[in-house]
């Protein structure tokens, strides 16, 4: 797996607030960031930044390699049941092997139920299970342990290891801590302003 994000002398501003500013990374193949930082800092603006979906104040970002994104909204039609609804996302990633990933989300029971019906972290594991599909290099994670029970939220840390291992990158923004091997904690209060 080829992939490398790079961001550089980043700054921040929602509104008329600058949030960070002076935030440089180099990540590689195998590495696994931890962002970490109270309510409000920037954490979630920092992962659309780098994911290209919102544009910095200042600074640049490049990467090699295709960017999956997790955030709270899992994009799959509330009115499909499960199954139908990632199938449809299947056929655009052009998936290899959908069973593993609905495997490895403990996803098999729930197909046959519409997306609107799923429970919080039910609707987080289907997501996780859309984003291995993608088989994007880079993942980028915003709260990927929210309401997620403690079995699940080890399932999680279990792919996140292994997509690293794999020569993935992960940047991961979380209040929770997330048992994974070669984690770096990134504190963004160091580039608040
Ligand atoms: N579209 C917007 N316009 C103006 N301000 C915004 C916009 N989106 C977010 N903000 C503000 O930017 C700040 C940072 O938001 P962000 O969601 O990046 O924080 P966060 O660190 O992820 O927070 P949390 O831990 O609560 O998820 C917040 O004060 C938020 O109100």
């Amino acid at each position: 797996m080829q992939a490398r994000l790079t961001a550089t002398d980043l700054a921040c501003r929602r509104g008329e607030r600058l949030l960070f500013r002076g935030l440089s990374l180099d990540l590689s193949a195998g590495d696994v960031l931890h962002v970490t930082g109270e309510n409000g800092t920037g954490k979630t603006s920092l992962l659309r930044i780098l994911a290209g979906l919102l544009s910095p104040y200042s600074g640049e970002v490049s990467h090699e390699g295709a960017i999956g994104m997790l955030d709270e909204r899992p994009a799959l039609d509330p009115d499909q049941p499960l199954g139908e609804a990632l199938r449809f996302w299947q056929q655009v990633d052009g998936c290899a092997d959908p069973a593993e990933a609905i495997t490895a989300m403990e996803l098999v029971p729930l197909l046959e139920v519409p997306v609107r019906y799923l429970s919080t972290g039910q609707r987080k594991r289907a997501a996780m299970a859309r984003l291995l599909c993608q088989q994007a290099p880079i993942w980028l994670l915003d709260e990927p342990l929210s309401g997620l029970d403690d079995r699940a939220q080890a399932r999680i840390a279990e792919t996140v290891s292994a997509h690293a291992a794999a020569g993935g990158i992960v940047v991961l923004a979380s209040h929770q801590p997330i048992a994974v091997e070669r984690l770096s904690a990134f504190a963004l209060a160091e580039y608040v302003v």
